[in-house]
């Protein structure tokens, strides 16, 4: 196995301890990564990142497709070589010394790894030997996780006629097994429904109580809110850091107004050449436009412009939302 490309679980054995947050620095960071760099050919997939994620915490790794998260988590497991920089995982050198890592941590992602021919309990039962789990460890663990995740009942089934949703809390028992001190999460809930994946963060929180540190890639936007604190990765490159609050109000000096209209293609056609608006775009069934702090225009004028224009709409002021900054963000970089 090279060093470059190892397997996804190679080296991984049990653990069991749970340790509470120390005072100093380095040891209340699960994670400490400084100008992090991955190269592939002439390609900057991960450009000098740095990156500093408390233990205990929910943190999320947001960015577009493509934006270099996966490769990231990938060094950060031990699974790739950077090319350049520094990444610390529960205080170790994880570049050094990956093996000394990976059998604390855990890792779900998109695919979830499980075996479809396998059932339920088979699947957990699998990864616990993985981990080299005894059987009173296994005992404990699978009735944990069959109560967590909401699967008693469903211990024989077959994981193939599970629905996504029940197969992603699954993929999280199986990924949490060895009760790792952190667990990376690659885009767990892509691909599922609103309220499956609504019941997945309790789960996830459900877990940080316990005072598992959540690593977590998403590009739903929405899912921001969940999280302690975030970075935005874009083309390689963090753009954007803090809790919610902070990035909200460090990254973001204008203002949105929302817009609900029966029409959003001509209204929104209309909004991106209007005078005292930066930019204007569909969130979920709305439109939202954004005013930079030089313009004074107001949720009324604008609601009476769109009338004079044809275009009946109802108009209000909206405080900005982490996809708002986000996009705003991303607009600056163009
Ligand atoms: N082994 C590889 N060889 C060449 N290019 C790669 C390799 N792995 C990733 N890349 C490229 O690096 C960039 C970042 O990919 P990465 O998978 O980290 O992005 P991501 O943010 O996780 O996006 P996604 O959600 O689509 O997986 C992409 O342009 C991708 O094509």
């Amino acid at each position: 196995m090279s060093n470059e490309e190892r397997t996804e679980r190679g080296g991984l054995t049990s653990r069991f301890r749970r340790e509470a947050p120390t005072t100093a620095t380095e040891s209340e960071l699960a994670i400490s990564v400084h100008g992090l760099t991955k190269t592939f050919g002439d390609f900057t997939a991960v450009d000098g990142i740095d990156l500093d994620v408390p233990r205990g915490q929910v943190f999320g790794f947001l960015g577009p497709n493509g934006s270099g998260k996966t490769t990231t988590i990938r060094m950060l497991t031990g699974n790739l070589r950077p090319k350049a920089g520094r990444a610390r995982v529960l205080g170790e050198d994880v570049i050094r010394h990956p093996d000394r890592v990976q059998r604390r941590i855990g890792y779900m992602s998109q695919k979830f790894s499980l075996f479809e021919d396998m059932t339920v309990a088979e699947n957990l039962k699998f990864y616990a030997g993985v981990y080299d789990l005894t059987d009173e460890q296994f005992a404990r663990q699978r009735e944990y996780i069959l109560e967590m995740a909401d699967l008693n009942g469903r211990e024989h089934e077959l994981t193939r006629n599970l629905s996504v949703g029940w197969r992603q809390r699954l993929a999280l028992g199986a990924a949490t097994i060895h009760e790792p001190e952190l667990l990376f999460l690659d885009e767990p809930t892509s691909g599922v429904d609103p309220v499956a994946r609504r019941q997945f963060w309790d789960l996830l929180y459900e877990l940080a109580g316990r005072g598992v540190t959540l690593f977590v890639t998403t590009h739903y936007m929405d899912e921001a809110a969940h999280c302690n604190r975030l970075a935005f990765i874009y083309r390689g490159r963090i753009i954007a850091s803090g809790s919610p609050s902070e990035i909200r109000s460090t990254y973001f000096d204008q203002r949105i107004l929302a817009i609900s209209t029966a029409d959003n293609e001509a209204a929104l056609s209309w909004l991106e050449q209007a005078d005292g608006i930066s930019e204007a775009y569909l969130a979920g069934a709305s439109l939202r436009a954004v005013v930079p702090a030089t313009s004074t225009l107001q949720a009324a004028q604008l609601q009476a412009r769109l009338a004079t224009a044809g275009l009946p709409a109802t108009v209000s002021a909206t405080e900005a939302s982490i996809e708002d900054v986000f996009l705003s963000l991303v607009a600056r970089q163009r």
